[in-house]
C-alpha cells in the first residue's frame, strides 16, 4: 500500500534499515552487492549483472541481445559495450542514441525474450515525455549551425594550454609570489579544464575525453587507481595520462625533479578541492532535487521526467557558453542528451521549455546563488521528501 505523504518519511527510513527493497522504489528489490567491496562503478556494474536478468547477455528494455560480434564496430566505442555486458542497457542505449535508425539495427542481434522483470522502474512509452522529446531535438538538431560545437573545442583546448604554460611557469620562476601565482592560475584551469572534458567523455572515443584524466581522476572509474589489475582488464594508459603534466613541467622548467613533483601535487590538490566545489554546487546537491529516498512523482516515472526531479539548472550559469562548459551548465538537457556538446544544447531550448509545459514538467531553474545555499541545506537534511514538497517548493521559486 502507498504510504500517505505525511507517513512517508518514516516508512522510507524503515526500509532503509531493513534492506529489503529499494527505498524509493519498493517494487524492486535491495540492490545486490550495494554493502559489499568498494562502492564503486565496477562494483556497481557487478551487482547489475546479478540484478538485471541479462542472462550474461546485454537486456534492452525486455528483450537480450548478444552484441558480441558488434562490440568492435560499435561507433560509439567498443568500451560501452566491453563494460555493460550480462547488464540492462536500456537507459544507456535510449539516451546515446538520437537516429530512429539505430534501434532497427538491434534486431539482428536479437536472442530471447528476458524472463524476469526490468529491474529498473524507468518507462520509455512511445508518447511519453522523454521519447517524444527525443524525436523533436532529432529534427532540430538539423537546423543549428553545423560549426556550433566548436565553442567547446576552444574553451577545451584554451584551458589546457593554460594549464600547461602555467603549470611549467610554476616550476621554472623562483620569486616564491609568483610562483604561487602561477599555481593558482593552473589549479583553477586544471579544474575548469576537468569540467570541461565532462563535455566529452560521454560521447565516442575522442581525444578530449582523455584530458579528464589530467586531474588524476578517470573518466571512467574514479576508483582507478584503487582497484587490482590496473594495467588489465578495463584499464588503459590514459587512465595514468595525469602523469604526463609533471614530466612536461620538469622538461619545460629545467627545475629539480623533486620541486616540480612538489609543485605539482600542490598544483593538482588545490584543482581538485576547486573541482569539487564546482561539483557539489551545480545540479543536484540541493534538497529539492530527488535522491534515494525521497518519494518519486510515480513509481513507474518517465526517464526524462525523473531526470527533470534529479537536479536544478540555473540560470545565470546556463546565460553564457563558457559558464554552461565551464560549470556544469544546462545540466537537465545534458543528462537526457548527453552524446550533444554542450554548445548546442542552448539551441535545444525553446522547444524543450514548451515540451516541459505541455508535460507539466518539474523543471526547475535556480541561480548559483541559491544552489550554495541549498548544498548546505541539504548536508543538514534528516528527513526524505515526498513529490509534493519537492514541486511546492519549486513553485516557490
Ligand atoms: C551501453 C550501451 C551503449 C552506449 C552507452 C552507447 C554509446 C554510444 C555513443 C556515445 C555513440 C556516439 C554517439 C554520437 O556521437 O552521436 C554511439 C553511437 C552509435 N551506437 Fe551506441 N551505445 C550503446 C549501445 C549500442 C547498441 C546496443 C547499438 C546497436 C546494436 C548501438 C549502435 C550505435 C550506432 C549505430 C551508433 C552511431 C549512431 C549515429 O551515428 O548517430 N549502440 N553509441
Amino acid at each position: 500500500m502507498t504510504p500517505k505523504a505525511n507517513e512517508w518519511s518514516a516508512v522510507a527510513q524503515k526500509r532503509v534499515l531493513e534492506k529489503k527493497t529499494h527505498v524509493s522504489f519498493p517494487q524492486l528489490k535491495y540492490p545486490s552487492l550495494r554493502d559489499s567491496g568498494f562502492k564503486d562503478p565496477v562494483q556497481w556494474l557487478a551487482g547489475k549483472v546479478l540484478d538485471d536478468g541479462a542472462e550474461g547477455l546485454w537486456r534492452i528494455h525486455d528483450k537480450l541481445y548478444d552484441l558480441t560480434s558488434f562490440i568492435k564496430k560499435h561507433p560509439g566505442g567498443e568500451e560501452w559495450l566491453e563494460l555493460t555486458k550480462g547488464t540492462d542497457i536500456t537507459e544507456a542505449f535510449e539516451s546515446h542514441h538520437l537516429k530512429p535508425s539505430t534501434e532497427k539495427l538491434l534486431d539482428k542481434f536479437y536472442i530471447k525474450d528476458a524472463v524476469t522483470p526490468r529491474n529498473s522502474p524507468f518507462t520509455f512509452k512511445e508518447d511519453g515525455f522523454y521519447r517524444t522529446l527525443k524525436r523533436l531535438v532529432y529534427e532540430e538538431l538539423k537546423r543549428i549551425p553545423k560549426d556550433a560545437n566548436k565553442t567547446s573545442d576552444r574553451i577545451t583546448d584554451g584551458l589546457f594550454i593554460v594549464l600547461l604554460c602555467c603549470s611549467s611557469l610554476a616550476s621554472w620562476v623562483t620569486v616564491y609570489w609568483l610562483s604561487v601565482l602561477w599555481c593558482v592560475v593552473a589549479a583553477v584551469s586544471l579544474a575548469l579544464l576537468t569540467v570541461t572534458c565532462h563535455n566529452f567523455i560521454h560521447r565516442r572515443t575522442n581525444w578530449r575525453m582523455f584530458l579528464f584524466n589530467m586531474s588524476m581522476w578517470s573518466y571512467r572509474f574514479l576508483s582507478v587507481f584503487l582497484r587490482r589489475g590496473f594495467f588489465k582488464a578495463h584499464y588503459g594508459w590514459h587512465d595514468a595520462i595525469g602523469f604526463t603534466l609533471p614530466f612536461i613541467m620538469w622538461l619545460t622548467s629545467g627545475a629539480p625533479f623533486l620541486h616540480v613533483v612538489y609543485t605539482w601535487m600542490w598544483i593538482n590538490c588545490t584543482g581538485s578541492l576547486l573541482f569539487f566545489l564546482i561539483a557539489v554546487n551545480a545540479a543536484h546537491h540541493h534538497p529539492d532535487a530527488i535522491k534515494d529516498g525521497d518519494q518519486p512523482s510515480t513509481e513507474t516515472p518517465d526517464w526524462g521526467e525523473h531526470q527533470l526531479e534529479a537536479l536544478l539548472d540555473r540560470k545565470d550559469v546556463n546565460s553564457n557558453s563558457f559558464g554552461v562548459a565551464t560549470l556544469f551548465g544546462d545540466h537537465a538537457l545534458h543528462h537526457m542528451f548527453p552524446t550533444l556538446d554542450h554548445a548546442v544544447l542552448k539551441y535545444l531550448h525553446p522547444i524543450f521549455i514548451e515540451h516541459c509545459k505541455l508535460f507539466e514538467a518539474n523543471y526547475r531553474v535556480s541561480t548559483q546563488f541559491k544552489m550554495v545555499v541549498g548544498q548546505f541545506e541539504e548536508v543538514m537534511r534528516t528527513r526524505f521528501q515526498t513529490s509534493d514538497e519537492r514541486k511546492i517548493k519549486s513553485l516557490r521559486d
